[in-house]
């Protein structure tokens, strides 16, 4: 097993992992199904927040009732968990198969939510939850104009 997949986590073990990371604690969450520049940025940023980032990742039935599309996820959970944990920002990379990631929020507790500026903190359940208990939810600005969607169209183009 290559070192970083040790940042794999399963939701029962969650809480003991995240008692044993440094803190401020930071949590983020989404598809990340093929990861691009705006998504290793926003990471990055994420992370700097706090002294730890803890990703929780849709599992691929709960990215289909997302609506991406048919064909989406084009990777799998197992392979989209990887590829974050590899990534130098991340501490913990963990799976959700709800609707949203509220439920691994009220687990986890983190210090700091952190989402896409593309969200709202004050209208998604993460956020409200967080701010609720006296923690901090914070949008980060998109840094690059980069999507999955965008980068999958592109490839259609020349199919
Ligand atoms: N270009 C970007 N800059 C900063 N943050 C981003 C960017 N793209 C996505 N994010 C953030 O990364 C997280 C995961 O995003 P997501 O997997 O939905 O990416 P996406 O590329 O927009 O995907 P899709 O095109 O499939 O909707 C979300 O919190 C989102 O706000
Ligand atoms: O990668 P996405 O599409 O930004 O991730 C989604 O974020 C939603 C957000 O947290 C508002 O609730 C979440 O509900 C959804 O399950 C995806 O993780």
């Amino acid at each position: 097993m290559a070192t970083f997949e040790q940042k794999l986590c399963t939701r029962a073990t969650l809480p003991q992992r995240i008692a044993d990371l440094p803190k401020p604690v930071v949590l983020t969450n989404g598809v990340f199904d093929i990861l691009h520049r705006g998504h290793v940025t926003y990471l990055a940023q994420a992370r700097e927040l706090g002294a730890s980032l803890v990703v929780a990742v849709n599992t691929d039935a709960s990215v289909k009732r997302l609506g991406k599309g048919d064909d989406r996820p084009l990777n799998t959970l197992a392979d989209r968990m990887a590829v974050l944990a590899a990534l130098e920002s991340v501490s913990l990379v963990v799976e959700f198969d709800e609707d949203t990631a509220l439920e691994v929020v009220q687990e986890a507790r983190p210090d700091i939510y952190a989402k896409g500026g593309d969200y709202v903190m004050s209208a998604i359940p993460e956020g409200k939850e967080v701010i609720a208990y006296g923690g901090k939810a914070v949008a980060i600005d998109f840094a690059h104009d980069r999507s999955t969607t965008k980068l999958v169209a592109k490839i259609r183009q020349f199919g």
